[in-house]
């Protein structure tokens, strides 16, 4: 079978084929009418800035979905926080892109909601060492995108081999119960012995330390059979026993350092939430955040022509015309119409993506993950 899995396949997205039924329709319709008008279409979440910033990302794979179309597109940069306002803009004629509208939202929506999600952890901990351990939870289709985004907002590494192939980055992570249950309970020390033999002299040494007993004596085990080969523990208490999850972090600490362990590192992981990771940042090492970032909301794009041949015009509810967004020195979001004074102090945020089909910008990532970072500074993103 060439598609076993029925995902939409990239030549599909490619050739438009990924669409809402209406968009071919709408073809027909313009093409039996012999219309095809110059359009300005913008994609927006919010008209005007709500004062709650989202990461912008995706902007990679739109780019590649435009090239070769006859039309020019700007947009945000990697990674570039927005509150309003465009974040992308097309201009050309409007069936040189009509179908491809579903793709590029969904390209844009997802992406930018599970990197907003994996900001929140980052800075829940900024000095913590935080890891994406969530492809478990969506298509394995989209893990690349989930990694992707979790590394655009400075997480400092994820679990997917895959995506990590795709990205150029070794993929990480620790153990699974499914280790301890195959040595049996009372054979921690064996499973964690043979797991040191068997992976990797790179591969850190993280026992995890929560299957059968409590985290304090299976840490103290973990210890004490790997010795200085111990990187660190994991401890990913379900929450029916979590408890006071920090005292159990601060108790298993105590006990180490009280054994001589202090180089031995404490993970946790299940469940994170950046308002759970906050109290343990004092005290833990380092998490790993799952469903935090895979269960973010998509963020609510819409794509609306806003020009239609040189004429502003909207729908009811939407802003008619050209605009542009700025950063303003005190970190506001402004959104203004495009022949309008800009803001004296105000930074343009869209920038050339697409000439006349062709791609005009480089795509690193390390840049974007700098650009976010130093953006949800400027603006004082904070979700807490
Ligand atoms: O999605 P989150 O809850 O934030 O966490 C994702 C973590 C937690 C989970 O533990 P388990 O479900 O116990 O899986 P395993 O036994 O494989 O560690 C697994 O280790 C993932 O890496």
């Amino acid at each position: 079978m060439s598609n076993p899995f029925e995902t939409v396949p990239a030549t599909a997205i490619l050739e438009g084929d990924a669409t809402d039924a209406y968009f071919e329709r709408t073809r027909a319709t313009l093409e039996h009418a012999g219309k095809n008008p110059r359009v300005v279409a913008e994609v927006t979440a919010d008209q005007f800035p709500t004062g709650e910033f989202d990461v912008f990302t995706g902007v990679k794979d739109v780019a590649t979905l435009f090239e070769g179309r006859g039309v020019d597109v700007d947009a945000l940069p990697d990674g570039q926080l927005f509150d309003g306002g465009p974040v992308l803009r097309i201009e050309g004629p409007y069936l040189a892109f009509a179908e491809l509208e579903t793709s590029l939202l969904g390209f844009l929506s997802q992406p930018s909601g599970f990197a907003t999600a994996a900001l929140e952890a980052r800075l829940a901990a900024p000095e913590s060492l935080v890891l994406s351990f969530g492809a478990r939870h969506v298509h394995p289709s989209i893990a690349t995108t989930v990694e992707r985004a979790a590394l655009l907002a400075g997480l400092d590494g994820f679990s997917h081999v895959a995506a990590g192939e795709i990205l150029g980055r070794e993929a990480g992570g620790t153990m699974p119960h499914a280790l301890m249950f195959c040595f049996g309970e009372g054979n921690q020390a064996e499973a964690w012995t043979a797991f040191d033999e068997a992976v990797g002299e790179e591969v850190p040494r993280i026992a995890l330390v929560d299957t059968f007993w409590d985290e304090k004596s299976e840490s103290l085990l973990a210890a004490e059979t790997l010795g200085d080969d111990l990187d660190g523990v994991r401890i990913d208490t379900t929450s029916s026993r979590r408890g006071d999850f920090r005292h159990i972090i601060r108790e298993v600490r105590w006990e180490l350092d009280a054994r001589g362990h202090e180089d031995v590192d404490i993970f946790c992981s299940g469940g994170l939430e950046p308002e759970t990771i906050r109290p343990l940042r004092d005290v833990a090492d380092g998490f790993g955040v799952g469903s935090h970032i895979t269960g973010a909301d998509s963020v609510d794009f819409s794509l609306d022509i806003v020009e239609i041949e040189g004429k502003p015009i909207s729908k009811r509810g939407k802003l008619s015309g050209v605009k542009e967004v700025y950063r303003t020195a005190d970190g506001g979001h402004h959104v203004a119409l495009a022949d309008r004074e800009e803001p004296s102090d105000g930074e343009l945020l869209l920038e050339p993506l697409v000439r006349d089909g062709e791609i005009i910008r480089e795509f690193e990532l390390a840049d974007a993950t700098d650009r976010c970072l130093a953006d949800a500074e400027a603006v004082g993103f904070d979700r807490s």
